[in-house]
């Protein structure tokens, strides 16, 4: 289970559902690093591209969610480098109905079906690409064959 919730992690961490979080509007003037950020500004938060931030992750572009097993990151927005749910008061307040949800039904087909990739497909040739919008999806439909198991 631990695994589990570390690929839940890195899924996450690579394709964020919302790569751009919910717009937010500053209150006052501001500077943030050389920007200057005048009040009343539209400000948009790139989680997609913070979650593959070479600064903060190694081999961003691997999928590799051993990275999140011997540390504390978790999606509360305490890690600024990993914000898939947002940070802050605005933050989503569906995060532990989403992960209950997303971890008993990826256990439930792990445990009931063997999942094979269709002819001589491996699984490093899988698109990933995702369609642009304001929610992420998959760009190619995953097919995959199911298994019973008995
Ligand atoms: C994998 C599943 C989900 C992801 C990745 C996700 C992600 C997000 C993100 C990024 C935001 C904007 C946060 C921000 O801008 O700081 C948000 C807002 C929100 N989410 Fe989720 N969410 C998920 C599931 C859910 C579920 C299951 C619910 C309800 C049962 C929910 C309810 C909401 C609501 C109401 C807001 C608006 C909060 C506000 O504006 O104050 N979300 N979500």
């Amino acid at each position: 289970m631990y695994y589990l919730k570390a690929v839940v992690k890195e899924v996450l961490r690579l394709h964020p559902p919302a790569p751009l979080l919910l717009p937010r509007e500053s209150m006052e003037d501001t500077k943030i690093l050389d920007y200057d950020i005048p009040k009343k500004c539209r400000v948009i938060v790139n989680a997609w591209a913070i979650g593959r931030h070479p600064d903060y992750w190694e081999m961003p572009e691997k999928f590799q969610p051993e990275r999140f097993l011997n540390n504390s990151i978790d999606y509360k927005g305490h890690d600024f480098q990993f914000i898939p749910f947002g940070v802050g008061r605005r933050a989503c307040p569906g995060i532990a109905f989403a992960i209950a949800t997303i971890e008993l039904l990826l256990s439930n087909l792990l445990n009931h079906f063997d999942w094979k990739l269709p002819g001589e497909l491996r699984g490093e040739d899988l698109n990933m690409d995702e369609a642009p919008g304001l929610t992420t999806r998959r760009k190619t439909s995953l097919v995959l064959i199911a298994e019973p198991q008995s």
